[in-house]
C-alpha cells in the first residue's frame, strides 16, 4: 500500500494549522513539507520557525524536502524544529555523502532527491546509507504543475538498480503533478511514497482525494 504525502505548499498558509488537521482526519501518513530557497529554485517557501509552529499540530511524520543551497547549514536547525526525515537534493550538494551522514548521524532516515533530467548514477555508491529516493516527476519550484511522462522509465530503472543490489526497502518516492491518473502510473513503475498537493489540498473532499491516490 502507497504512503500518501500531502504537499503542504498547496494548503492553505492562512488557515495551515487547520488543512494539516483536516489531511491526517482524511488518512494522510506524513506531511511533506517543501522548503524552497529562491536560489537552488525560483521561488520562496518555509523555514525552520514554520516548521516548529506546526509541529504540535499533528503526531504524523514531517517529511521535509529542502530545496536549498547549502543544505548543511540548515539541517540542524530543521532537526530540532521537529523534522522526522529529511531529503536533499543531489544537484544542491558539492558534497552529498557528508550531508547525507549528517542526517543519518542525528538519527534521522535520508532521503536524496533527483531533478527530472539529473541521471540517477550519483546515488550509486551510496545506497546503503539510504532511506528513500525522490524522482521529481516536475521540475522543482511550484504546486500545480504538470507531470513529466519522461519520469516513468527513470522509476522503473531505479527499481530494477535497487533489486539487483538487494536494496528494495529503499522508499521510491515521487513528487511533482501526482493525482488520481498518474499515481496509478507512477505506483506500476515502482513508486511507494507519493506526495501530492493540488490533487489533495483543493479538493473539498480530502478523504476522498487521498483514498484515491492509494
Ligand atoms: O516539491 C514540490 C514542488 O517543487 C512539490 O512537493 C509540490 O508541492 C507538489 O505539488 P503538486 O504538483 O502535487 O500540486
Ligand atoms: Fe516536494
Amino acid at each position: 500500500m502507497s504512503i500518501i504525502a500531502p504537499s503542504i505548499l498547496s494548503a492553505n498558509f492562512a488557515a495551515l494549522a487547520d488543512d494539516i488537521k483536516d489531511v491526517e482526519r482524511a488518512g494522510a501518513d506524513w506531511i511533506h513539507i517543501d522548503v524552497m530557497d529562491g536560489h537552488f529554485v525560483p521561488n520562496l517557501t518555509f523555514g525552520a520557525p514554520v516548521v516548529q509552529a506546526i509541529r504540535p499540530v499533528t503526531k504524523l511524520p514531517f517529511d521535509v524536502h529542502l530545496m536549498i543551497e547549502r543544505p548543511e547549514q540548515l539541517i540542524p536547525s530543521f532537526i530540532k524544529a521537529g523534522a522526522d526525515r529529511i531529503t536533499v537534493h543531489a544537484e544542491a550538494c558539492t558534497h552529498l555523502h557528508r550531508v547525507v551522514h549528517m542526517i543519518k548521524e542525528a538519527g534521522l532516515p535520508a532521503g536524496v532527491a533527483f531533478n527530472p533530467a539529473t541521471p540517477i548514477a550519483a546515488v550509486e555508491n551510496l545506497l546503503d546509507d539510504l532511506d528513500l529516493i525522490l524522482i521529481m516527476t516536475v521540475n522543482p519550484g511550484f504546486g500545480g504543475q504538470q507531470f513529466i511522462p519522461q519520469s516513468l522509465p527513470k522509476l522503473r530503472q531505479l527499481r530494477t538498480m535497487l533489486a539487483e543490489r538487494g536494496m528494495s526497502h529503499i522508499h521510491i518516492q515521487v513528487d511533482g503533478g501526482i493525482n488520481a491518473q498518474t499515481s496509478v502510473l507512477v505506483r506500476e513503475a515502482g513508486a511507494d511514497v507519493l506526495v501530492a498537493g493540488n490533487a489533495v489540498f483543493l479538493e473539498q473532499d480530502r478523504a476522498a482525494a487521498i483514498a484515491s491516490l492509494r
